[in-house]
């Protein structure tokens, strides 16, 4: 099973900007989150700090009793092997074959016999469903094919965590279904913690069992998807409605006047309740997804903290006719 990281009190600048400050949340062990925000707004400094690339001046990210931010290098060394990394252009070397590409982290930092490496390599291309496409280069295939690439590379150390840097970036809406349906088979398949930044709706709407969204230098909320898809939070409605109303102007934050002036002319009125469309469930065949038969659990005990629009939700995932019943 995947492992529980916790991020307290995370605070980074770069010089005199600051990114974001005093971040603090919990990704449950095996369980998939969803961190959104604007462009710019630190995502990806956010997912570098989580595996020590970046330092963060003030906080912890404890995994495993380890900080990744003031733990000596070696055991933070040590740590980052637990981690598999989706960066978003799947960062594949163009002049190897995808074989090659996806074998590499283990040629690089394992002593295993090439009978072994094949084996791991074609089952993780299986998984990804890239099989009969091993030999050829990162330049001869598709978008959405070196995605699944960069996926299957990053599985081949076993992760316990996963992180996806926007995986979206550059597909279709047909490949991002498809590649929303992957992540919830895998998550199902390996039971990794798995943390995803995204602007993608779509993704942020039907994977995740939690969501985050950073925005003006501060984590607006993290909590069960149902309490970011239900959110009355001005800046969480209009980025989960695509709207041009709201705080988050084409820089970052709109200025007060233009908000008052959006007020005057009814801005953002009418959007009404929105629908909580069902997560998605691993495809048939697939294995019972244990991270969502423990996250059942774990929000069934924080259900009295909830708004009520996000418990009406939950509670509705329950229920057959909702589409999202679990076993
Ligand atoms: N190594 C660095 N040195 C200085 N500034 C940096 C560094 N890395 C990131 N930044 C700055 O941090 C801010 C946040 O960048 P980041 O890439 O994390 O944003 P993001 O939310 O992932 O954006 P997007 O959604 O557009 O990918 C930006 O202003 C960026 O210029």
């Amino acid at each position: 099973m995947g492992i529980e990281v916790v991020v307290d009190g995370l605070t980074k600048s770069f010089g005199r900007q600051n990114i974001w400050q005093n971040v603090s949340l919990t990704l449950p062990a095996g369980e998939v989150s969803v961190m959104l925000g604007p462009s710019g707004t630190g995502k990806t400094v956010f997912l570098k700090s989580i595996i020590g690339l970046l330092k963060p001046e003030q906080g912890r990210v404890l995994i495993n009793g380890v900080d990744m931010v003031n733990s000596p290098e070696r055991e933070i060394m040590e740590t980052r092997k637990l981690f598999g990394l989706m960066f978003q252009d799947g960062a594949l070397f163009g002049s190897m074959s995808l074989f090659d590409n996806i074998a590499f982290p283990l040629r690089e930092h394992t002593r295993k016999k090439e009978s072994e490496i094949r084996r791991i390599v074609m089952e993780r291309i299986d998984i990804v469903g890239l099989l009969g496409a091993e030999g050829k280069l990162p330049g001869e295939i598709s978008g959405g094919m070196r995605k699944r690439a960069g996926l299957a590379r990053a599985l081949v150390l076993d992760p316990q965590i996963i992180l996806c840097d926007e995986p979206d970036s550059g597909l279709d809406p047909v490949r991002t279904a498809y590649l929303s349906q992957l992540l919830i088979d895998l998550n199902a398949q390996i039971d990794a913690t798995m943390l995803i930044v995204t602007h993608n709706l779509d993704i942020a709407a039907t994977v995740p069992d939690n969501m985050g969204m950073l925005f003006c230098r501060n984590l607006v909320t993290f909590g069960p998807r149902e309490v970011l898809l239900t959110s009355e939070v001005p800046v969480v409605a209009q980025f989960l409605a695509g709207r041009r109303e709201g705080p988050i102007g084409m820089s970052e934050e709109k200025d007060a006047a233009t908000l008052a002036a959006e007020q005057v002319n009814g801005g953002g009125a009418g959007a009404g309740p929105r629908t909580v469309v069902p997560q998605l469930e691993p495809s048939p065949g697939m294995p019972v997804r244990q991270a969502a038969l423990r996250r059942r659990e774990r929000v069934a005990a924080m259900m009295g903290q909830l708004p009520q629009a996000a418990r009406t939700a939950i509670l509705n995932s329950y229920t057959p006719t909702a589409g999202g019943a679990r076993p």
